[in-house]
């Protein structure tokens, strides 16, 4: 495997996502990017919470395909999507957290928009809680390419910022490296929380 310098602090977010019980069983993905045509994706089927720098396969983000000939992720159509359209995108990771599933299954809309919290600025260029942050929800699918259309078309229209939910599923989130993704995700997973609580109580 090449030398990625991101390589070590990707293989330590996994572990504190691990921890933090957002990939439990074999779920989740990580990435991190390499050069302007390739990236390194977690093995599939692997527990993400104890990878280790040698469970990275280096992948083509035109093809998809891990040439070492070990099989990446299911979900590598999602990374490469981001890391082509987005020249900046350094890093994406890809979760499975309770609040995350439940909450793209509560919000029946096509997004959920995030309004009125402190913790919005943990996002790249948020700057007041006074603003909206829409996070995109696309409807689960177990066909990988066809997901990716559609998350494909729907960035052509409105172009993806930080994340976005499959419904039931979980968050896939990114930043410029992986320092970013994982202020993001953790910002994103307290504003999920709070929305939750705030729906569950306001609801009584
Ligand atoms: C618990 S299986 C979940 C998978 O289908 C998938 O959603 C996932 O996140 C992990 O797939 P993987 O192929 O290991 O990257
Ligand atoms: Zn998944």
């Amino acid at each position: 495997m090449s030398e990625n310098r991101q390589l070590g602090a990707l293989t330590a977010t996994c572990h504190w996502i691990g921890q933090k019980g957002w990939s439990p069983a074999t779920g989740g993905n990580m990435s991190v990017r390499e050069d302007r045509e390739h990236c390194l994706i977690s093995e599939s089927g692997k527990d993400k919470g104890t990878l280790t720098e040698q469970d990275f396969l280096r992948v083509d983000l035109a093809s998809g395909k891990a040439p070492c000939g070990r099989t990446p992720s299911a979900e590598t159509g999602l990374h490469t999507l981001l890391y082509r359209l987005y020249p900046q995108v350094g890093a994406v990771l890809h979760t499975h957290s309770v609040n995350s599933t439940v909450l793209s299954r509560v919000e029946r809309s096509g997004a959920l928009v995030l309004e009125g919290y402190e913790m919005q600025k943990s996002l790249r260029g948020q700057t007041t809680h006074l603003d909206q942050v829409v996070i995109p929800i696309f409807d689960n699918s177990q066909d990988i390419p066809a997901l990716v259309q559609k998350i494909a078309a729907s960035a052509e229209k409105t172009p993806l910022q930080y994340g976005f939910l499959l419904r039931g599923h979980g968050l896939t989130c990114w930043g410029n490296d992986v320092a970013e993704a994982r202020r993001h995700l953790e910002g994103l997973e307290f504003l999920f929380q709070c929305e939750l609580q705030r729906r569950l109580l306001e609801a009584k």
